[in-house]
This record gives C-alpha cells, sequence and structure tokens, in this order.
C-alpha cells in the first residue's frame, strides 16, 4: 500500500461509528478519541475479514467461496538430500570390487592349495584346487580376477584344473625348458571360462617365480579413456598413455615384488629421473616412476631390462584379456583429427610385436592373449586369421578346409594378420562330465549347491548348459545363490 493511502486509512473515521452518537447538550467537540482506525491490512478481502462488523459476508465485496484453482498442486515435494554424493571413481570402484572369500560358506575339508606343478600334472584333471593366498594377492595386484566370475561364493578362491589347463601350462613349461616363447590366443564361446585359463596361467608362472605383467583389459587402452601423448622422435609418430602405464608399473612392481628384488640391471639408465646404474635391483627401477611423466621411460627401460640377452632373468609371462580391442582402430585421434591404429600406442605396439614373435625373452617365458565374447568389437582381420590357424594346427589330424579371405570385403586389416600370422590358438568349450561332476561336488560341498550330485543331476546340468560350458554351469547350478 502506498504511503498517502496509508495515512488516509490512520485518520478516517470507521464508517460503523456514528461520528455524532453522544449527542449532549455539551459542546460539539471533535470525537477524535473515539475514531477507530481501520485495521492495518494488505487486501482487500483481508481488510473485510479483520473487519468483525463485516463478517458474513455483509460487505459489497464478493468472496469466492467454491474451488479454486491451484496450479502446481501435484509439484512433487523436493526431494531430500540423501547426505554426501559419491566422490568421482566411488561409484567405479564398487562396481569393480572383488570379494574373494565368503564366511557363510562351508569350508571344504578335502580343498588342496595349489603348488608349483600342480597345474601341469595330468593327475590332476578334474580336481578343484584352491589358490595359496601369496598367490591370490600377486592375482588381486594384476587385476587378474574379474567381477563377472563367482569368487565371493565360496570360502577360498579355486579353480577346476580343465584337460586345456594342463595342456597350456605343459606348452608354457616346455617353451621354457627350450628358452622360447609360447605365442598363444585363448578362444572360444561364451563365458566357457577363457579369463580364467590366462589367471591359471598367470597361477602358474606365479608359483614358479616368473615375472608377469598382466593388461586385464584390452579396451582401457584403446577406447581412449586414458591420457595420451605423441612420443618424440617415432616415425610413424607411436602414443604413450602415461597414466595408465604409472598404474601398470604399480601392478607389476606389487605382484612380482620378490623377483623383482633379486633381479638386477644389466645397462645403467642414466635418462630417467633417478640415475639407475648397472647392478641395481629391478624393483628400484620400477619404484623411478612416482609421476605420470616419467612412467613410459621407466617401463621401456625396465622392458629392455627384461629382453636384455644374455642376461640372467626369470622366465617372463605378458598377456592381455579382450584382444578384439587392440586388433582394430583405436578411438584416439592424431593432431590432425585422424583416427589412430591401436597398433600405433606404444604399450599395445609393445604386445602386439611380443604376440607376432619380435622379441625375444632370454630364460623363455609366453606371450599369452584371450579373446572375450562379452564386450568384443568386431574385428574380421582377428577371426579369420584365428579361425585359419586353427585349421592350420588341425590340419595334421583330419583333413580341415583353411577359411580364406572374402574377395568382396574390404574391412581386413594387414597389421592384425601380421602379428597373428603364427600363433597358436587354444579353443575352449564346454568341459568333460567328470570335470563338471568335481566342479559341482565343490559347489555342494561348500553348501551352495542344494542336490544331490549323482548322475542324474550332473547330466542334467550339463545338457542345460550347453554341454558344460562352465559360466551357464553357474547360471543354471548357482543362479539362485549369487550375492
Ligand atoms: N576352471 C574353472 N574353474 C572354476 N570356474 C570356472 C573355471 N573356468 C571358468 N569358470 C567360471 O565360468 C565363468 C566364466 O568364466 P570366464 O569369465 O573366464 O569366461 P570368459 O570365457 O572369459 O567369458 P567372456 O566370453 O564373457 O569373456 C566364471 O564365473 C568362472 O567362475
Amino acid at each position: 500500500m502506498s504511503a498517502p493511502n496509508c495515512l488516509r486509512g490512520l485518520v478516517r473515521p470507521s464508517a460503523t461509528i456514528p461520528i455524532s452518537a453522544p449527542r449532549t447538550a455539551a459542546p460539539r467537540v471533535a470525537p477524535i478519541a473515539l475514531v477507530r482506525s481501520a485495521p492495518f491490512s494488505t487486501t482487500a478481502i483481508n481488510a473485510r475479514r479483520q473487519d468483525p462488523n463485516q463478517q458474513g459476508g455483509g460487505g459489497k465485496g464478493h468472496v469466492r467461496q467454491g474451488k479454486k484453482l491451484k496450479l502446481g498442486k501435484f509439484k512433487k515435494n523436493a526431494v531430500e538430500s540423501k547426505g554426501k554424493p559419491p566422490l568421482p571413481g566411488e561409484r567405479k570402484a564398487y562396481r569393480k570390487r572383488i570379494t574373494l572369500s565368503n564366511d557363510n560358506a562351508i569350508p571344504v575339508p578335502w580343498l588342496k592349495d595349489l603348488d608349483a606343478d600342480d597345474l601341469a600334472s595330468a593327475k590332476n584333471i578334474a580336481r578343484v584346487l584352491a589358490l595359496p593366498e601369496e598367490v591370490q594377492d600377486q592375482l588381486r595386484a594384476s587385476e587378474a580376477f574379474k567381477p563377472t566370475q563367482c569368487w565371493g561364493m565360496f570360502r577360498k578362491p579355486s579353480l577346476l584344473v580343465r584337460k586345456e589347463s594342463v595342456d597350456l601350462m605343459n606348452r608354457m613349461q616346455a617353451s621354457v625348458d627350450r628358452k622360447q616363447t609360447l605365442r598363444l590366443v585363448v578362444t572360444g564361446d561364451k563365458v566357457t571360462g577363457k579369463s580364467m585359463m590366462l589367471l591359471q596361467a598367470m597361477a602358474h608362472a606365479f608359483l614358479n617365480n616368473w615375472i608377469v605383467i598382466h593388461v586385464p583389459e584390452g579396451q582401457e587402452l584403446t577406447t581412449a579413456c586414458t591420457e595420451y601423448a605423441p612420443i618424440p622422435n617415432t616415425e610413424p609418430v607411436q602414443y604413450m598413455q602415461p597414466v595408465y602405464v604409472l598404474k601398470l608399473l604399480q601392478a607389476i612392481k606389487r605382484a612380482n615384488e620378490k623377483i623383482l628384488a633379486k633381479t638386477y640391471t644389466v645397462s645403467g639408465h642414466p635418462e630417467l629421473p633417478q640415475n639407475i646404474t648397472p647392478n641395481t635391483p629391478l624393483l628400484a627401477l620400477c619404484n623411478a616412476a612416482k609421476e605420470p611423466d616419467s612412467a613410459w621411460p621407466v617401463f621401456q627401460a625396465l622392458w629392455n631390462e627384461l629382453t636384455a640377452q644374455g642376461a640372467n632373468r626369470p622366465p617372463i609371462l605378458l598377456s592381455l584379456d579382450g584382444l578384439a580391442h587392440v586388433m582394430r582402430v583405436s578411438d584416439y585421434r592424431s593432431p590432425a583429427f585422424e583416427l589412430i591404429h591401436s597398433h600405433d600406442l606404444a604399450l599395445v605396439r609393445l604386445f602386439t610385436d611380443a604376440l607376432g614373435g619380435a622379441v625375444h625373452f632370454s630364460a623363455g617365458g609366453a606371450v599369452l592373449a584371450a579373446t572375450s565374447r562379452n564386450n568384443a568389437p568386431r574385428s574380421p582381420s582377428m577371426e579369420l586369421s584365428l579361425a585359419q590357424r586353427e585349421a592350420e594346427q588341425t590340419a595334421g589330424k583330419e583333413a580341415a578346409e583353411v577359411p580364406q579371405k572374402d574377395p568382396f570385403f574390404r574391412g581386413y586389416d594387414d597389421r592384425v594378420e601380421a602379428v597373428l600370422r603364427s600363433v597358436q590358438v587354444l579353443r575352449l568349450g564346454g568341459v568333460s562330465k567328470l570335470e563338471a561332476r568335481a566342479l559341482m561336488e565343490y559347489w555342494a560341498a561348500s553348501g551352495m549347491l542344494r542336490a544331490t550330485v549323482d548322475e542324474k543331476t550332473v547330466t542334467e546340468k550339463w545338457t542345460l548348459a550347453g554341454s558344460g560350458v562352465l559360466g551357464e554351469m553357474e547360471r543354471a547350478a548357482l543362479l539362485t545363490m549369487r550375492i
């Protein structure tokens, strides 16, 4: 209300009080004391409500009594704040969290820990063996366990020794005996146990004092989710991924600490931030990488040391899961905004060179890769090369026709074919009924399978799981128990 109106309201006599009420003979005095001012109000309706004489609608103005249109009556109440939002990376850490033990599972009395040569021994086929604690730590540091696997259901992380496991470990052992490098790709249908086969190879390597370098997900290198920078003086230009390499170096250090402390450099590395002289433990060399900036030069120095010819080195296992991701053009772009081929990323190049046979380990070793069916881009050249190698491998046993390129398809990649020209292929399928029974007996002994394990149940689950595909068997038998 404006100021003049307010003042007028204060002095105006009320309409209900007669100005000349006490008509007496007394001299007329202006009845200022009797004047009642209208109550202060903000609107005409309020003024009427506050005025007792106007109650009941006696006034001239119309007060609407019925329903009123209320805008926004269905608007949700503001959501209450539910505390602190998760920090960056917290959700991902939760998603990738690995639980290796379940206190509610029954301990299996007959479960034995793995020994150095258990995985290479044919007498252990169709047996379930547990991972020793030290190896669990090493595998965890290398990120060999996957959140999609069923580790969190049992008291102790254990694995089934398959016919193929023994075959692979024997090939690895034979290559070390001959001081050669086994180059092999594990492939097969969905959830047939390819990642688990890599894990078994790593467990065998750790138990036999090899140095293990493992790239847990090929896609982390090529989907443009980590920083990259061109490496000076490389032609054609190669790119380093400093943050990823620093993480990898730390994983290598944690997983191979004991063996790196006992292995010494053969040459000096004055180019590194911390001057490394000959005869320094490789562990100290790994420790020289404190910042992403120095990670790639340190990794290169470590790799040169590990592959130094004539030096006293332990056998080396280099492995990668999700091969298809590194067998294609990556999502990174060059300064000219052209897509970068995965093999121009220095770390991927290092792996593909080793898989292609360009690297020789002085004490022998293995370069292993596993394909994945869960999350993999199409790589026609990789598929074709693996099919060709497989056909060539079986050619001696049966007359298999080697698949040829489709002359009308233009999506083949020569660089991929060159890498996979001479690799061995290990195809995984379902397990035998004997192996399936061993695993089901372990599930039942742990209290996770509430059925009598007999011929009928084993056959039922084995058949339901597409002839013993391990991931499917878990789905058929343990799905209800999955945490
Ligand atoms: N040797 C084994 N012993 C016990 N369990 C196994 C073994 N091999 C595979 N499994 C189980 O089978 C499931 C699938 O295994 P894995 O993750 O290795 O499959 P994969 O072939 O790598 O799958 P994808 O095709 O999705 O990449 C896992 O839950 C794992 O626990």
